[in-house]
């Protein structure tokens, strides 16, 4: 994964490399490789821009599309976030966003009524300097409702024909603890979808003269939204059914249940590892692959805490792990069911033994956008092409599709059955952003004072509502994003230097230390420090003319920590940089406001900051909609 054009670190290998060329290359005929190349290098940074058209039907937008004028892609089109900064018209498809539409798209809940006050000054806002960007999308109005009446009709878990360990698992491991526990949205359209109850237009894929059927699966739904166990569990399911029908499986468990009667009670350990390997060994049948070793490790302990119930082996693969841990992690001989994986470390394993792909038949890829971008696609590409023969169900997943990953999901998966929530590209509703104008006073262009100050005040707002008999206080986590990674090293400097525990996060931190830093702030239990010990520490500053502020956590990072790590009990993110895309925008304050949590953002625009993005941003989080 490449974080941003100028830090452009592979997250796997951690080393500078060059950016190879890309498989999601736009396809616009009529332009020479040369004339392309040129293009694209006018168009650095290469940032990539939100699609608006993901839920629709793909042989309907092809009927439309095909010779009509109105859905080519513009020739001079600039791309990028701030790609269109000197077009005096916006370069809007007047069709798709009517104010009447515009007015319609909005969430149904009390936003409603408040834009139905504001009257007609509410319905016509219409985001210009997100639109000329490019950058910003809506579900079509009637493509949402749609969805949102085949949500409503699935209130509870029980109600998926999954296998009842897997339901178990959900209750009492998964979300353990948890109460009134129901499928969010993309649960309930995605599990639904992937265990055969049609949504709408539905298609199966038949692969020329094969008998066998392949279905293929957007997920696209926003941060902090339960995608991982939506598409975990129909994963999960079909694991264990198919595994009831596996001849091969069946006849090796009655020849196990054989040998173990032979040995009358001895262990049958050595007959494993000599003669009798499981079936599945070194060759899974269910395959994720995620960006980073962080997320392997979230998604396998998510999967592992379903798998004591449901009995399968899941193992990971990823750079966290030496080489023969790996071997042992794939060629156990007591097989392997799932693979939890980065795609450079399981690519090169196939390539040396290619039969690993050979029995795939559920193969997922969370965080496609990244995936299939740039630094990811060759190496996704190659694991794709060598799997799918025996894929039945491939599933993209991601909170957001930008246009080049769309264009690519209609060139190669023209068929995708698209799995759009209501809320796709909008930024969780309970999130509240606040903007800090730092070139005004009392900061005067000194980001780093307004930024701990941001913090400072953040500690002191909740040591206020603390209770004051109790013996400890509760600890605030906040994450503070910002675009590069030396500002990261010299804001956490700065925040130190006023008494606040800050780390700083981004590739050259050591893994151990990522580890240890992202830990505090992915675990749901409640952070307590004693006041005691509080008291202490102020006791201790007194003298020194420096101040401390005991309650707060806070990670200063790069894109490293914002995509897919799912920090549930953050509630505050401060925008030290203003994103350079609406999807940077999406992904850090997804890290708040997790599973309709309150959240609270804070970005910090400085003078030559586009006010003009950050206050249609706020606009669109205030008014429910989705950025475009
Ligand atoms: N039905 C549910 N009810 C309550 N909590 C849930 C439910 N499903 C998942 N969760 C919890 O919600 C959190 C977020 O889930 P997850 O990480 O899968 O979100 P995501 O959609 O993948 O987010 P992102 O796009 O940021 O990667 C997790 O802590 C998960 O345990």
């Amino acid at each position: 994964m490449w974080r941003t054009a100028r830090e452009s670190v592979c997250l796997i290998c951690r080393s500078a490399a060059t950016p190879r060329k890309a498989v999601l290359e736009p396809i616009q005929p009529g332009i020479s490789q040369r004339n392309y190349a040129t293009r694209s290098q006018e168009r650095r940074p290469s940032r990539m821009v939100l699609s608006d058209r993901v839920a629709r039907e793909p042989s309907r937008y092809k009927k439309e599309g095909e010779g009509d004028s109105r859905f080519r892609k513009p020739q001079n089109r600039q791309e990028g976030p701030f790609g269109g900064m000197n077009r005096t018209v916006a370069n809007v498809d007047r069709s798709r966003t009517s104010p009447a539409r515009d007015s319609r798209d909005r969430d149904s809940d009390s936003r409603d009524k408040d834009d139905r006050d504001k009257g007609k000054e509410g319905a016509h806002r219409d985001y210009k300097a997100l639109k000329m960007q490019r950058a910003l999308a809506t579900v079509p109005y009637h493509q949402r409702m749609a969805v949102k009446s085949r949500i409503e009709e699935i209130e509870s878990f029980d109600q998926f024909d999954l296998v009842p360990e897997i339901k178990e698992a959900v209750y009492n491991d998964v979300l353990k603890g948890m109460v009134d526990i129901k499928p969010t949205p993309v649960q309930r359209l995605a599990i639904s979808a992937m265990l055969g109850k049609p949504l709408g237009e539905r298609r199966i894929r038949k692969l020329a003269g094969d008998e066998l059927k392949r279905e293929e699966f957007l997920l696209a739904a926003e941060t902090g939204s339960g995608k991982t166990l939506a598409y975990l569990l129909p994963c999960i399911h079909h694991l264990r059914v198919s595994e009831k029908e596996d001849v091969d499986v069946q006849n090796y468990n009655k020849r196990l249940e054989a040998e173990k009667e032979r040995r009358n009670g001895q262990p049958v350990s050595e007959w494993l590892d000599n003669f009798e390997p499981h079936p599945n060994t070194a060759r899974p049948r269910v395959i994720v692959l995620v960006p980073t070793n962080e997320l392997v490790e979230q998604v396998l302990n998510t999967a592992k805490s379903i798998s004591h119930l449901a009995k399968f082996k899941v193992r990971p693969l990823s750079a966290n792990y030496n080489p023969a841990k790996i071997q042992r992690n794939l060629y156990s001989p007591g097989g392997v069911d799932m693979i939890i994986a980065t795609p450079h470390i399981l690519a090169k394993i196939a390539e040396r033994d290619p039969n690993i792909l050979s029995r795939v038949s559920h193969l997922v890829i969370d965080e496609a956008d990244s995936l299939f971008d740039r630094s990811f696609s060759p190496e996704t590409g190659k694991i794709v092409d060598r799997a799918l023969p025996s894929v039945r169900q491939l599933v993209l997943c991601s909170a957001t599709i930008p246009r080049r990953l769309d264009n690519y999901l209609d060139a190669h998966f023209p068929n995708i059955t698209r799995v759009v929530t209501p809320r796709l590209h909008a930024i969780p509703r309970r999130v509240q952003l606040g903007v800090i104008d730092v070139a005004k006073d009392p900061y005067r262009g000194n980001k780093p004072l307004a930024c701990a100050d941001a913090i400072w005040s953040i500690g002191k707002d909740a040591s206020e509502h603390e209770d004051l008999d109790a013996d400890e206080m509760d600890v605030k986590r906040i994450m503070v994003f910002v675009n590069e990674r030396e500002t990261a090293q010299e804001v956490t400097e700065y925040l130190v230097s006023k008494g606040i525990d800050a780390v700083a996060l981004h590739r050259d931190t050591s893994d151990q230390r990522q580890e240890e830093a992202l830990a505090v702030f992915t675990t749901p239990e409640p952070l307590k420090v004693s006041k005691a010990e509080a008291e202490e520490q102020r006791k201790a500053t007194i003298g020194l003319r420096k101040r401390h502020l005991p309650n707060t956590k806070v990670i200063v990072a790069t894109d490293l920590a914002s995509r897919g790590i799912d920090t549930v009990a953050v509630r505050y993110v401060v925008l030290y940089d203003v994103p350079h895309t609406t999807i940077d925008f999406i992904h850090r304050l997804g890290r708040a406001g997790r599973m309709n949590r309150r959240g609270r953002g804070i970005v910090l625009v400085g003078k030559n900051d586009r006010r003009d993005i950050v206050r249609e941003v706020k606009e669109s989080m205030f008014r429910g909609q989705a950025l475009i």
